[in-house]
Order: C-alpha cells, then sequence, then structure tokens
C-alpha cells in the first residue's frame, strides 16, 4: 500500500529505499565512498559504520558553530545517502563534533546581501536536508549535546528521536569537567525578525502540538533542556544522574566513532542516543518504516509539492529591506557578544 506513495516523494534516499531488494544488495562502492568521506578532519560531515550493531553517526563538523551553509547542507545529504545504501545499517545518529552547540541553525551570512544565483540554491539545499531526514528509510537519533536554535531545532525534530544533554554544574560533555553548559532548543526564528517558513513551522507543531507551538513560534523560544522534555520537544534529557551506561555500549561506541570524536564515547548523551539507535536496529525494518510512514507521508508529499514557491516566497522574503535590516542587527549583536567573551 505504501509503495506507490514512497515513489511519489521524489527524494532521492527515502522510505522508498526499504525494499527487500535493496537491502539483499551488497553495494561495495559504499565502503570505498565512506572511508574517503572519513579520511580528513576537514570533512564537514564526519561519518563511520558499526555494522555489526548496524548504527552507523554521522556528526556534523563545521566549526565553530555548525551553521549550515550551502556546502554542510549538501554534505548532510551526501553522507545520509552513502549510509543509506548500507543494507546492514538500520538507524543513524546525528551528532555534532561541536560538544557544546549540536548546530546554530542557517548560516546567517548565507541570508545578508545574498548573491541571486546562490539563495535558491540554499534554500533548496536545505529542504533537501530536510526531507532526506525526514523521509529516510533509517531510525535517525539526534544526540543533541550543545544549542540547536532555528534549523539546528528542525534538524532535531526531523529525526526519530531527540536525546538532550540536561547541562548543569560541573557536568562533563565530551569526558572532561568543563563549567556550566546549558543548551537551548527552539524556532527562534521571530527573535531575528524573520518567521520560520511554513513546513518549518508544521513540523513543530506535528511534534509539540497546536497550542504549546502557537505560542513558541510567536515568542521565538528557546528551551532549556527539561522544558524542552515537558514540551515534547526532546525524547530524553541525560545528566550525570539519570543514566549509567554499560561497558559494552562505550565499546561499541568506541568502535564507531571517527577518530577525531572518538573521546565522545565518553559523552552520557552519545552513550544514551547508541542504545536508543540499538533498539530501533533490532526492530523489522519493513515494520519500522511501514510505521513512519503513517505519520509522515502526508506532511513529506505536501512540502515536496509546495517546494518551489516555498523558494520564491524565501527569497523574495529574504530580500527585502527590512529583513535585510533586522538580520545585519542580529549578526552585528551575535558577533559583538562572541568578541566580548
Ligand atoms: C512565512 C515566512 C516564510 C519565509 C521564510 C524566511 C525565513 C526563514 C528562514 C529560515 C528558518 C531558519 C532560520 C535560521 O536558522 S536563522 C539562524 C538562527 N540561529 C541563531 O539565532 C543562533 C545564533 N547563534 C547563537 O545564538 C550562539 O552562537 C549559540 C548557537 C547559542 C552558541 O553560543 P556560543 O556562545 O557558544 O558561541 P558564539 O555565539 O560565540 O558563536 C561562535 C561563533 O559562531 C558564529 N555563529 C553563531 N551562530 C551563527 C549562525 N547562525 N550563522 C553564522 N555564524 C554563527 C558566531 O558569530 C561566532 O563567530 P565569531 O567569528 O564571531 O567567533
Amino acid at each position: 500500500m505504501a509503495a506507490p506513495l514512497l515513489s511519489s516523494l521524489c527524494c532521492r534516499h527515502s522510505l522508498r529505499h526499504c525494499s527487500p531488494r535493496r537491502f539483499a544488495r551488497n553495494d561495495l562502492s559504499f565502503f570505498r565512498s565512506l572511508s574517503t568521506s572519513i579520511s580528513s578532519e576537514k570533512s564537514l560531515v564526519l561519518s563511520h559504520v558499526n555494522e555489526d550493531a548496524g548504527v552507523a553517526i554521522l556528526a556534523m563538523n563545521r566549526p565553530p558553530a555548525n551553521s549550515l551553509s550551502l556546502e554542510l547542507n549538501e554534505a548532510i545529504c551526501t553522507s545520509l545517502k552513502e549510509i543509506d545504501t548500507n543494507p546492514k545499517i538500520q538507524s543513524v545518529i546525528l551528532a555534532s563534533t561541536n560538544p557544546t552547540i549540536f548546530s546554530a541553525g542557517l548560516d546567517v551570512t548565507e541570508l545578508i546581501s545574498p548573491d541571486d544565483q546562490r539563495l535558491p540554491k540554499f534554500w533548496n539545499s536545505l529542504q533537501q536536508v530536510y526531507i532526506d531526514l525526514y523521509g529516510s528509510r533509517l531510525a535517525i537519533i539526534a544526540a543533541i549535546q550543545g544549542h540547536a536554535p532555528a534549523a539546528g531545532c528542525m534538524l532535531a525534530m526531523a529525526c526519530d528521536y531527540r536525546i538532550m544533554y540536561g547541562g548543569g554544574e560541573g557536568s562533563t560533555v565530551d569526558g572532561r569537567k568543563r563549567k556550566s553548559h546549558i543548551p537551548t532548543i527552539g524556532l527562534n526564528e521571530t527573535q531575528l525578525g524573520i518567521a520560520a517558513p511554513p513546513w518549518m513551522g508544521q513540523l513543530l507543531v506535528r511534534t509539540i502540538g497546536f497550542r504549546p507551538a502557537e505560542r513558541a513560534l510567536a515568542l521565538g523560544t528557546l528551551f532549556p533542556p527539561m522544558e524542552a522534555l515537558i514540551e515534547g520537544l526532546v525524547d530524553d534529557v541525560i545528566t550525570e544522574e539519570s543514566f549509567s551506561p554499560s561497558a559494552d555500549t562505550i565499546h561499541a561506541l568506541e568502535k564507531l566513532l571517527p577518530d577525531p570524536i572518538r573521546n565522545q564515547a565518553l559523552s552520557l548523551v552519545m552513550q544514551k542516543a547508541f542504545q536508543e539507535a540499538e533498539l530501533y536496529a533490532k526492530i523489522s525494518p519493513q515494520a519500522r518504516v511501514a510505521s513512519k510512514l503513517v505519520t509522515r507521508s502526508e506532511s513529506l508529499k505536501d512540502m515536496i509539492a509546495s517546494r518551489e514557491a516555498d523558494t520564491e516566497y524565501f527569497c523574495s522574503f529574504i530580500c527585502q529591506d527590512t529583513v535585510q535590516k533586522n538580520l545585519k542587527k542580529y549578526v552585528e549583536a551575535l558577533k559583538k557578544k562572541s568578541k566580548s567573551k
């Protein structure tokens, strides 16, 4: 019943790729391409697989803030596509190499005095990230160790399960002691003088419900971890007191994480994300994907149908004088804050 709908979704590596034929294929080119994608620390994403567990990692790696540029968006899609081709993999952990920032949302410099050829490409690449994550046959677990505002929150909402670091004085994020870090998450676009696009706003509505989403969108609320949990924006909040992993989990994580972020095997969020990813990987893929379709296919179809109009609206909206003025002010304040540290 699901197949015709899936093929109409026209995304390159979406839920439709769960056919038994696909799973049976042994695609060796996958391993070659994956090993190149993890070979350089300069890659915009780092990815790696643990086939025994059926779990992959995709870690955003664009310092300083994993803000989403055209190139990072494309790298996320490419990496997800590579992982998708491996029939042994059922779950992916979406993470960040930065222990205090998951993703700072759109790279705001893409929005200021934009190039009119690049701007629509940029927006298309963001739409594609959403389609590829939300419509993936893979179960995607967001390991949110740090801030996730705006499009950073969208990335997390497009996953299947969200685990957030609870923060707190003296807690460890990546195994080292550090001073208090309390991440926040939410669609804060109105704080920048812009509005979340309809598909992103609707994603919040589907995640936390109509009235809470209406208020959070209007105010541009960024939720600290416990509030995000209460609202249903994240599924789990991890603190030192709440979770102790097994030695097996840490060992399996060490096998999964690529070199530059192997120390994240000590992160409790990553450990919990791995356990959750294993849980999803054990479910029959056909059944799991069919259940995902029940909740996601209609909204994905609608989004894809309005994609071009969404791009046109976004480009003309961003180029308005008042919007440009607001964005410039916002970036100046951001830079000033960063310099004053
Ligand atoms: C119906 C209408 C439809 C029309 C649709 C139109 C428009 C909507 C468009 C899209 C929706 C999505 C929008 C977005 O995603 S906009 C981006 C929103 N993001 C933010 O507001 C976050 C901004 N950043 C921060 O608040 C903080 O950086 C942080 C994430 C909380 C982390 O704080 P921390 O103190 O740890 O770091 P710094 O602030 O010092 O930052 C480090 C470094 O990174 C740079 N930076 C941070 N965020 C961004 C960013 N989003 N883009 C580019 N650069 C960023 C920051 O300037 C610092 O750099 P520096 O060189 O100064 O050190």
